[in-house]
């Protein structure tokens, strides 16, 4: 399977509308991948807190359209990333889409944590509460969205619904670095899969981003990892490792579920 990860630039500089165009260009020339992968927010930036609302779309939006057709004009599995989603009630949702070769809708998924504690995104969005899988030719992909990442709870769900694949988009700051590709290894290690992350390069709203977008095997082996700029990184792997993995070192069979918790200290 060849999986591309477009680690596209988030700059100020450029207009949503703009970068729109350009990624649907970037999604083209990727004809002759298996799976294509962008970003988390990329229209807006993760951090551009202001910009959510104002730039919201309906499912079926702009973004929506624009990576449709991209995934069938190249003939590729797209993970389009993720766009401000506003729902019929004016809810905000980090919602990401995945498109068929064809261009139908595959998926959506609605990210389930949200990143900011008490500000940002935590409080301008609403969480989602589905877990996602895709199946395609050769695997399962299980879908989550950059802070999800510290959440091994979620992989595991998925992992329990059939994921083999977990694909990550991420708009993750530059000065957590450290934490993005450990987390993506631990995760790749603990559920014997393959995770392809994939974050943002630029700048907005003052937050550098980390690039860095990462591919590891369930080994927890980095096959690819790219650098801080905008890149295309690509990547070759063989879907059937995960089985072999978890049947050499079935580590997955050992989990002791249900286990009572101690009780609370009087
Ligand atoms: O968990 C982190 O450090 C980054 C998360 C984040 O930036 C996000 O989910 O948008």
């Amino acid at each position: 399977m060849r999986a591309s990860l477009i680690q596209i630039a988030v700059n100020e500089d450029e207009t949503a509308e703009a970068r729109r165009l350009r990624a649907a260009s970037l999604v083209r020339a990727q004809a002759g991948a298996d799976l294509v992968v962008l970003p988390e927010l990329w229209t807006t930036g993760a951090f551009a807190f202001e910009e959510f609302a104002a730039r919201a779309e309906p499912l079926e939006g702009p973004t929506y359209e624009a990576m449709a057709k991209a995934a069938s004009e190249a003939g590729v599995w797209l993970h389009a990333g993720s766009f401000p989603e506003r729902d019929e009630r004016g809810a905000l949702y980090n919602t990401s889409l995945v498109f068929s070769p064809s261009g139908d809708l595959a998926a959506a998924y609605r990210k389930i944590h949200r990143f900011g504690f008490d500000k940002g995104e935590a409080v301008l969005m609403s969480a989602g509460d589905t877990l996602v899988t895709v199946a395609l030719p050769g695997t399962t992909l299980g879908v989550a969205t950059c802070y999800d990442l510290r959440f091994p709870e979620l992989f595991r769900a998925l992992v329990d619904a059939g994921a083999e694949t977990l694909v990550v988009p991420a708009g993750w700051p530059e000065r957590r670095r450290a934490h993005w590709t450990l987390l993506a290894r631990a995760r790749a290690v603990e559920n014997q899969a393959f995770v392809l992350a994939c974050g943002t390069a630029g700048t907005h709203a003052g937050m550098p981003q980390a690039g860095h977008s990462i591919v590891v095997d369930p080994w927890g082996e980095v096959l690819a990892e790219a650098g801080s700029g905008e890149e295309v990184l690509t990547v070759e792997f063989d879907p059937a490792e995960v089985g072999r993995t978890r049947e050499r070192f079935p580590a997955l069979k050992d989990r002791v579920l249900g286990l009572d918790r101690p009780a609370p200290r009087a």
